[in-house]
């Protein structure tokens, strides 16, 4: 009997490229395994009219993949893990993640090369509160306005001249074939990536020994290691992609080395932390950064930012 694995995805480009991208992978893996994309429309991909933070709710973009899951119309889904809160609900997992592929931000504009060439009063265009927060506290002369939609059309409201830059994630620019188009990849301290950004999970029911068994094969140990730290600091911070939050874990071998970030929307505060520790350590040095965070006023920060939610 032929073997076949259904793969839920949302039907945005990224979406889309990452679904077949593991379905290439798996049927490589799996010869004569038969692979097939069940697209689905999220919440998070009808609203497109308002800024994310302002649309609110953990996982707008995952939910409908799940509920699939759940009434078996697909076997496992595939998601940016920069997408997925931190909690599972009941009979879901998400065991492997793939290797990830470059995590920083990248500045896309076609007069300036750098952030720092941007004169006063140039228009920035990024969704993301974190973004905001780390480029307004470097670069106050900046107006930063709010960028929804896909990675396309996102560059279309870069052309349309709507905006002097953008930023997007280097991940998905690169994935769709627009890595020319990056004029330079921001670095950590300049901006510290999000929680997961640059990697692909993939998310199936739990105890699906028949589907773990297919899966469990594309999982890459240093990446896992990584997001583990990483979404073990915003599982403490409570966070999702509505805060100011960054994190960020560098693998060398068995030493760990974790930055997080916790800002003011407006740049007006920025708190940064970091450990080192072994691998074995990655949930814990989360756990522990978090707290430092806290300590130093991300707790007063994020009240107000959730609390400005409606
Ligand atoms: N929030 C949308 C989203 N989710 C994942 C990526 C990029 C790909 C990745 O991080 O793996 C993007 C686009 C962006 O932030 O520019």
């Amino acid at each position: 009997m032929t073997e076949r694995l259904r793969i839920a995805t949302r039907k945005s480009p990224l979406a889309l490229w990452q679904a077949e991208h593991v379905a290439e992978r798996l049927r490589a893996a799996h010869p004569g395994l038969e692979v097939e994309l069940v697209g689905l429309s999220t919440q998070g991909d009808r609203i497109l009219d308002a800024p994310l933070a302002k649309v609110g709710g953990k996982g707008l973009f995952v939910k409908e993949l799940e509920l699939a899951m759940i009434d078996g119309r697909a076997d496992i889904a595939v998601h940016s893990m920069k997408d997925v809160p931190v909690d599972f609900p009941d009979g879901l997992c998400l065991p492997v993640i793939l290797e990830r592929e470059d995590p920083h931000d990248a500045f896309v504009s076609t007069r300036y090369a750098h952030p720092s060439e941007l004169p006063p009063g140039a228009r920035v265009g990024t969704s993301s509160l974190r973004r905001q927060c780390q480029l307004a506290a470097r670069y106050p002369h900046l107006l930063i306005g709010s960028l929804r939609g896909n990675v396309n059309s996102r560059l279309a409201k870069l052309d349309s001249g709507e905006f002097d830059a953008v930023i997007l994630a280097a991940a998905g620019l690169k994935r769709l074939g627009f890595a020319a188009r990056i004029r330079c990849v921001l670095s950590p301290e300049e901006s510290l990536p999000a929680i997961g950004q640059g990697a692909i999970g993939i998310e199936c029911r739990s105890g699906d020994t028949r589907v773990r068994a297919l899966i469990d094969v594309l999982d890459d140990a240093a990446t896992h290691t990584r997001l583990r730290a990483e979404r073990a600091l915003n599982t403490r911070l409570q966070g999702g992609c509505q805060v100011p939050i960054g994190g960020h874990a560098i693998l060398d071998g068995d030493a760990l080395w974790l930055r997080g970030l916790v800002g003011e929307p407006d740049g007006s505060r920025v708190i940064c932390g970091e450990r080192r520790g072994a691998a074995s350590e990655a949930e814990a040095l989360g756990v522990q950064l978090a707290e430092e965070l806290l300590a130093r006023g991300a707790d007063a920060i994020l009240a107000r930012v959730f609390g400005n939610r409606n």
